[in-house]
């Protein structure tokens, strides 16, 4: 099962560049969250400072009650066993096999013998559909397969959490349905605490259960999906619709004439929220709530054709 990681006032700057201030959220235990953000806006530092890897200037992570922001290095390696991350490219050794790159979490960090070890790698290549393509170096892979080889590397240490650094980079919008899928029945499966950086707004809008949104140096908005996907706040708005109408320009943020002349425009209506991604079973996992639920319990109109038309709070499995 997941963890909760608890967030506080978490401030990072480079020299002068001050990349994020007083970042505050709680990644909820078993969850599957998404991070969005324009370019630059510090969302892989977020991931690295997760993992120890970037030290904050300020606020703390609280993982099982320990602020892994104050640990030793000796001690924020028996963290890191807690995570599982899927680089961008896999960062698979391209000189070792599927089977080596697989197994190497397993030779450095426990005491398996190799029947036990060839055992670990079978179950998570399985999992990850590349039984069979365990010879090949990375090379010889699709970028879709190097990912999912990544993350059965990612997940042979049996992570309570994993973090995906842009999972859908450089997939076409047909693989990238399926990895998404792959994550989700993860979730169900093993029920780790899961964060997603990413640009796809598609992946955004149908895979959380919660959205967060780093804007302008901070985090603009954190909460459940119902919550940003019918949210009225400008920046949440454009940047969950793909929209040029908002405070985000082509370098960040727009200056004060290009906002005024578009002060008229009259914004689209805010698309339907869609139905969530089931797992391929059908069966909700234990985290998801209901289509409606959060509009329902907070007193928000959805949009019109939300939830593929389903009755507000059915059950998910339901809505299929
Ligand atoms: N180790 C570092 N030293 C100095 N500056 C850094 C370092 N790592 C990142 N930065 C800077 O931090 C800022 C945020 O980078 P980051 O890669 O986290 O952005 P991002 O939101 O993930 O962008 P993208 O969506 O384009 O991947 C950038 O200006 C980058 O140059």
């Amino acid at each position: 099962m997941g963890v909760e990681i608890d967030i506080r006032g978490l401030t990072k700057s480079f020299g002068r560049q001050v990349i994020w201030r007083d970042v505050t959220l709680t990644l909820p235990a078993g969850e599957i969250s998404v991070l969005l953000g324009p370019s630059g806006t510090g969302k892989s530092v977020l991931l690295k400072t997760l993992v120890g890897l970037l030290r904050p200037d300020a606020g703390s992570i609280v993982i099982e009650g320990q602020d892994i922001c104050r640990l030793k290095e000796r001690d924020l390696y028996e963290v890191r066993k807690l995570f599982g991350v899927l680089f961008q490219d896999g960062a698979l050794f391209g000189s070792m096999n599927l089977y080596d790159n697989v197994a190497f979490p397993l030779r450095e960090h426990t005491r398996k013998s190799e029947s036990e070890i060839r055992a670990v790698v079978r179950e998570k290549m399985d999992l990850v559909g590349l039984v069979g393509a365990e010879d090949k170096l990375p090379g010889e892979l699709s970028g879709g397969m190097r990912k999912r080889a990544g993350l059965a590397r990612a997940l042979v240490l049996d992570p309570k959490i994993i973090l995906f650094d842009e999972p859908d980079s450089g997939l076409d919008p047909v693989r990238t349905a399926f990895l998404n899928q792959l994550i989700v029945d993860l979730n169900q499966r093993i029920g780790a605490t899961i964060l997603i950086v990413t640009h796809d707004i598609n992946t955004a809008r149908t895979v959380p259960d919660n959205i967060g949104l780093l804007y302008h140096r901070h985090l603009a908005m954190f909460g459940p999906r119902e919550m940003l996907l019918s949210s009225e706040e400008s920046v949440v708005r454009q940047f969950l619709n793909a929209q040029r109408v908002g405070p985000i320009g082509m370098s960040e943020e727009k200056d004060a004439d290009e906002l005024a002349a578009e002060r008229d425009t009259e914004l689209p209506p805010l698309p339907p929220i869609p139905l969530q991604m089931m797992p391929s079973d059908g069966v909700p996992r234990s985290r998801q709530r209901p289509p409606g639920q959060w509009c329902a319990e907070n007193g928000i109109v959805p949009p019109a054709g939300s939830f593929g038309g389903s009755d507000v709070g059915a059950d998910p499995a339901a809505a299929l």
